[in-house]
């Protein structure tokens, strides 16, 4: 069996350009992303690079113009039935209480109801929601939310999983919070993570590796960095360590060029 759980392999991914549809438009271009079974892999890059068409890529929900997708060595077609999605916007189900949204993906596999409703009660538990599973998700909190969605994507227990900005809507202690739960969560079951996040510290306090992207057109791979930082870790307290500090100034030095470049694309568009 292959070492790694999912392989981007010199992936291409052309649209349509949004402001003429007769010219194409190069998002990612020669993009090679290997993620081992187990690891935790960050993607950052400035605004509108390519990070989501990239996840979208890995999740088997975006075919690549070119290039190819191995998920523990097989080549990848139609749906990655081994990852589970954390997306940036609410995914919950508004006519649900959280309990049923927990357990959709459960019941869409054929669990029974008897069995759903218990794993899905031990997930609420894990992420600190006892006691919360018949709120609908206008009743809870934006961070609580969060943690039915966590609970609704551990709970068919993936073995990869792939989270676009999850949470970028939280405010900083709450999402310092989530940040360590998601870490615990993992060095528990050990699954491979590919993290997309345009916040570097967030990258590198969760990370075992961060791959930074260059500005778009055509973004690609440009740094790689091993982030050998002990775990565990705490998200907040290993901001302060030297070594955090250090990583922090070598990637940026790498990213601050591409959002500054990023930055001048987003003003261009909207002039
Ligand atoms: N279906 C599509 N059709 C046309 N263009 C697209 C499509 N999907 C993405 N793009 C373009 O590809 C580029 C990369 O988009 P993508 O959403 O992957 O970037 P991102 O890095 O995730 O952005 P953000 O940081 O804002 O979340 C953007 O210029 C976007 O407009």
């Amino acid at each position: 069996m292959s070492d790694y759980a999912l392989e981007l392999i010199s992936i291409r991914c052309t649209f349509h350009s949004k402001d003429d549809p007769g010219q194409r438009y190069t998002a990612v271009d020669d993009t090679t992303l290997r993620i081992g079974a187990g690891e935790f892999v960050s993607v950052v890059g400035p605004t509108g690079c390519g990070k989501s068409t990239l996840l979208n890529v890995g999740a088997g929900l975006l075919e690549p113009s070119s290039g190819g997708v191995k998920v523990f060595g097989q080549g990848l077609t139609g749906v990655n039935k081994r990852a589970g999605y954390m997306f940036q916007t609410e995914a919950l189900m508004p006519w649900r209480s959280a309990i049923d949204n927990v357990k959709v993906g459960l019941q869409y596999r054929g669990v029974s109801d008897a069995e759903a409703t218990e794993q899905a009660e031990a997930w609420l538990a894990r992420v600190g929601l006892s006691g919360f599973g018949d709120r609908y998700p206008h009743q809870l909190s934006g961070g609580m939310r969060k943690r039915v969605a966590l609970a609704q994507t551990l709970v068919l227990d993936p073995d990869i999983i792939l989270m676009d900005e999850p949470f970028s809507a939280l405010d900083v202690q709450t999402r310092q919070l989530m940040e360590n739960e998601v870490l615990e969560l993992w060095s528990a079951k050990k699954k491979a993570v590919l993290f997309i996040t345009h916040d570097l510290d967030e990258a590198i306090a969760m990370s075992d590796r961060v791959v930074v992207l260059s500005a778009g057109p055509a973004t690609r791979p440009i740094g790689e960095f091993v982030i050998d930082l002990p775990r565990p870790r705490d998200v907040a307290e290993v901001r302060t360590q030297p070594r955090f500090v250090e990583l922090h100034r070598q990637i940026w030095e790498v990213l601050r060029d591409e959002v500054l470049k990023g930055y001048a694309q987003q003003l261009r568009k909207a002039a």
